[in-house]
């Protein structure tokens, strides 16, 4: 379905060159839902907007949906779907007939779309909503209309700009259902983007992971865990400083690797979990230090992007952790700016 090589984009920004997307190699296929997971700025939208055509790419080559990507943009507009993180619908428009003449706009007939869209909206739980104005509708509602709107022309594959990003956490479980619903009822490809690793894990039957524009792993869920090996000991504590003084004693555990220390947070990967516990109680007891909590655990994606990178996706911004669902200031001045960005040039180039 998507079959990209060495895929490069590079902008301009006050002479000074931002190379977004660096020489992406990727390859998903009919009926799969693939995750393209990293921090903020890792080039996750650049990589999605060029291959929806929304952007050309300064290097490389691409098939979407039998179509290339260069010779065929029209051909690739047409066969895909795309949901982007700002939504399409028109927030005083009425929800149906904003699907309709969005499926219109692909030349099909009136009682075709209607038909249609009435589907759609009941596999998505959207039914009683057909006359609504999206401003009137909760946020997953919201999104599932975004989602209905994407697929008005029954496009194969469509693809998920940070599909559940401001969504609360029960909101963003009902849309995982829907998404895989998508996948095993109608057998659509779904290529995705976040930077949520509960929905990565929970969602995709296989993940890319991109930093720096740049993919730095791919496999399952539990391949790329597998790969990150023994077990991780996260402690928690009370002030920042004893932090500093437990994350140097982890370190010495037998076959630690380097710790982790955030805030009062300190995490570290060692062969042997329960063993590494008992010896890591008798180090924090002779030091004096009571945490608040000391567990052992099974690696998550999150470690195998800090193996990777170096970095924690936790660093990278609110809510890009454990699946906080819920927005802050933080969280809405980003989308925000997203939303401004994305609006603004949402045209494919050329276009304008
Ligand atoms: N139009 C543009 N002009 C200049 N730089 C840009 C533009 N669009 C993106 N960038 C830069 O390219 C890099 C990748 O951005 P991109 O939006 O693709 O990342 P992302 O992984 O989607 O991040 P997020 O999770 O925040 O959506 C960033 O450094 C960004 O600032």
């Amino acid at each position: 379905m998507i079959h990209a090589r060495g895929l490069a984009r590079t902008f301009r920004k006050r002479r000074q060159e931002v190379r977004a997307v660096d020489g992406v190699d990727l390859d998903v296929e009919a009926g799969e839902i693939v995750g393209f997971l990293g921090p903020n700025g890792a080039g996750k939208t650049t990589t999605l907007r060029m291959l929806t055509t929304l952007l050309r790419p300064t290097e490389g080559t691409a098939t979407v949906a039998g179509c290339d990507l260069r010779k065929d943009p029209v051909g690739v507009r047409r066969r895909i779907g795309y949901v982007p993180q700002s939504g399409a619908a028109h927030p005083e428009a009425r929800a149906g007939e904003e699907l309709v003449d969005h499926a219109m706009l692909y030349g099909i007939s009136k009682a075709q779309a209607v038909a249609h869209g009435r589907e759609l909206f009941e596999s998505l739980d959207l039914h009683g909503l057909w006359e609504r104005q999206p401003k009137a509708m909760s946020g997953g509602q919201k999104r599932r209309l975004d989602i209905a709107m994407g697929l008005a022309h029954e496009p194969g594959l469509v693809f998920l700009d940070e599909p559940t990003t401001g969504l609360d956490p029960q909101a963003r479980a009902n849309l995982w259902e829907h998404i895989s619903d998508l996948r095993d009822h109608r057998g659509t490809t779904v290529f995705l983007t976040t930077h949520y690793m509960d929905e990565a894990d929970s969602l995709c039957d296989r993940i890319l992971v991109i930093d720096h524009g740049r993919i730095v792993a791919e496999g399952t869920p539990d391949a790329l865990k597998a790969r990150v090996g023994g077990d991780v000991i996260n402690v928690e504590l009370e002030q920042p400083e004893e932090a500093a003084r437990v994350g140097a004693l982890v370190g010495g555990l037998p076959g630690a690797d380097a710790p982790s220390v955030s805030g009062t947070r300190v995490d570290v990967r060692v062969p042997h979990g329960g063993s590494a516990l008992m010896a890591l109680v008798r180090e924090l007891d002779g030091a004096g230090i009571t945490p608040l909590s000391l567990e052992t655990r099974r690696p998550s994606l999150d470690d195998v992007f800090l193996g990777l990178t170096g970095r924690s996706l936790r660093e990278d911004g609110p809510g890009s952790g454990d699946g906080g669902g819920t927005l802050d200031a933080g969280d809405r001045e980003r989308m925000g700016e997203k939303h401004a960005r994305v609006r603004g040039d949402e045209r494919p180039e050329g276009s304008r």
